[in-house]
C-alpha cells in the first residue's frame, strides 16, 4: 500500500523530494512514491522524463484547456494527473490530459462517497485521475471544486440537478431571430446563466432569416438588463468577429439554447478551417455524422475552449438564489417603491408595478413571466428541501447501522 503523503526527503536516496513527488537529477525528474510499510520512497521507474520537456507539455495543452494557478491550488499536492472532462457518456467519460485523450470512469470509492448526481463529473470539470498502464480506462479519483456550473432540473419526476456545463466563464445564450424568437425563453436562460456564476451573452442567430433584426435586438436588450446582445448569422458570417472578442485564452464558453437554433453552426464557423478535424474527432466515437447528442468540450484553434450542449426542448430551472433578482432588476427595483412593503402587486393602492404597467414602462408579459418563474422556483425549493431531508435521513441511517455493527 502506498501512502499519498509527500515526504520531504526520500530515506532511500536522501534526495529532496519535489512537490511533483519526484527528485531532479541531471535535468530529469524521477517520480517516487512513499511506501508506508517500508518507510521508504520507491521509484516508479516507468515515469522518468526530462524536466523541461514535462513542463512544456503541461503548460501548453493544460493551459489552453484553462488550467491555471487556481486549479493548481485546488489540486494541492495530489499525486494524480489533472484532466478535463470533454464528453460524458453513460457511466463513462472522455477526458483530456496534458497529452492524451482517455476514456475514464470513477473509482469504486468515489461512487461510494457520492450521494447525488451533481457529485459526479460533468463536462468542463477538472478531475484528478490515475492513468491506465496499458489498455484499460483512466480512473477518476476526485472532481476539483467547481468555480461555476450551469444547471437545470433533470428531466423526469425526481428533483435532481443536472449540470449542463461546469467551470464556464461565459455562457452564449443562443436564440434564433426567426419564429423561434421568444423573450420569455430568453429570460429563463438568463436566470440559469446568472445563477451559474458565468457571464451571459445573448447571441441572436440566423439574422439572414429576419428582416427586422435590429428591432428584435432592441427588444432583447431591453429585457436582458445590460447583458450584451449580438446579432449573428453563421450562414453569412456576420457578427462572428464580435463573438470571438468574448473568448480569451484559457477561457471556457458554453453555448446554450433550444434545439435547432444554430449552436453547432456557430461553433463550426468559429472553428473554421479546423472543422474537418472536429468531424474526425467525432468519428472516433463511431457516431459518424455530426449530431449533438453529447455535451462536448472543444479546443478552439485560436484560443479558448467551447462547450457545445445538446439542444434543450425546454430549460427547466434549477434552484436559484440570486438569478431571478439579477434577471429582473427592473421589477425588483419597482417593487421596492410600492406603498406597502408586503404589496402583492395586484390591487393595492400605490403599487409601483401596476403603475409602471399602466404607464407602458413595464410590459405585462414581462411581469407575468417574472411571477411565473418565481412560482416555479419556489415550488422547486420546497421539493428540493424535501429531497435534502430524505438524503439526510439516509445518511444518518447509514451511520447508525455502522455504529450498531461496531457495538455488536
Ligand atoms: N438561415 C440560416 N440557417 C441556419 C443558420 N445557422 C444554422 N442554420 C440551420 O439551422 C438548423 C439547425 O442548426 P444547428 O447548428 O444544427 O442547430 P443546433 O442548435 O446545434 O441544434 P441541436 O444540435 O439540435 O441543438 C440547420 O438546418 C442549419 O443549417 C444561419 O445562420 N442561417
Ligand atoms: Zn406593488
Amino acid at each position: 500500500m502506498y501512502d499519498e503523503k509527500p515526504k520531504n526527503h526520500c530515506l532511500n536516496c536522501t534526495q529532496p523530494v519535489c512537490p511533483l513527488r519526484g527528485f531532479q537529477l541531471r535535468n530529469r525528474i524521477f517520480l517516487v512514491k512513499y511506501q508506508k510499510s517500508a518507510g521508504l520512497c520507491t521509484l516508479t521507474n516507468q515515469r522518468t522524463f526530462l524536466f523541461e520537456k514535462q513542463e512544456e507539455t503541461i503548460l501548453t495543452t493544460l493551459t489552453k484547456l484553462g488550467w491555471n494557478e487556481d486549479w493548481q491550488k485546488k489540486a494541492g499536492s495530489s499525486a494524480y494527473t489533472p484532466a478535463r472532462i470533454i464528453t460524458e457518456y453513460k457511466n463513462l467519460y472522455k477526458i483530456q490530459t496534458d497529452s492524451t485523450i482517455y476514456l475514464a470512469e470513477v473509482t469504486g470509492k468515489f461512487r461510494h462517497q457520492s450521494q447525488v448526481r451533481e457529485d459526479y463529473p460533468a463536462v468542463g470539470d477538472w478531475v484528478m485521475v490515475s492513468l491506465p498502464d496499458g489498455e484499460g480506462h483512466a480512473m477518476i479519483h476526485e472532481v476539483l471544486e467547481r468555480k461555476s456550473k450551469f444547471s437545470r432540473k433533470a428531466a423526469g419526476e425526481l428533483t435532481n440537478e443536472q449540470i449542463v456545463a461546469a467551470n464556464i466563464d461565459t455562457a452564449f445564450l443562443v436564440m434564433s431571430l426567426n419564429h423561434d424568437f421568444n423573450l420569455r425563453r430568453m429570460e429563463r436562460y438568463l436566470i440559469a446563466a446568472w445563477e451559474s456564476g458565468a457571464n451571459p451573452v445573448i447571441v441572436l442567430s440566423k439574422a439572414d432569416l429576419c428582416e427586422n433584426s435590429d428591432k428584435k435586438a432592441g427588444e432583447a436588450s431591453a429585457a436582458a438588463m445590460g447583458v450584451p446582445v449580438l446579432v449573428t448569422s453563421a450562414y453569412e458570417g456576420t457578427g462572428l468577429e464580435t463573438l470571438k472578442t468574448y473568448i480569451d485564452e484559457g477561457m471556457t464558453v458554453a453555448v446554450m439554447g433550444s434545439s435547432g437554433v444554430g449552436k453547432s453552426s456557430i461553433i463550426n464557423a468559429l472553428i473554421g478551417e479546423e472543422k474537418m478535424l472536429v468531424n474526425d474527432i467525432r468519428e472516433d466515437d463511431s457516431k459518424g455524422k455530426h449530431t449533438t447528442t453529447h455535451r462536448e468540450l472543444i479546443m478552439l484553434p485560436e484560443k479558448g475552449v467551447i462547450i457545445d450542449t445538446p439542444g434543450m426542448r425546454e430549460l427547466q430551472l434549477w434552484e436559484s438564489d440570486s438569478g431571478l433578482s439579477q434577471g429582473f432588476q427592473d421589477i425588483e427595483a419597482l417593487a421596492g417603491s410600492c406603498q406597502f412593503r408586503d404589496c402583492s402587486h395586484e390591487t393595492e393602492p400605490g403599487c409601483a408595478i401596476q403603475q409602471a404597467i399602466e404607464d407602458g414602462e413595464l410590459e405585462q408579459d414581462r411581469y407575468d413571466s417574472y411571477v411565473k418563474l418565481q412560482k416555479e422556483l419556489a415550488y422547486l425549493d420546497r421539493k428540493s428541501n424535501k429531497r435534502e431531508q430524505i438524503l439526510e435521513k439516509k445518511k444518518w441511517k447509514k451511520i447508525s447501522q455502522y455504529q450498531k455493527q461496531i457495538h455488536k
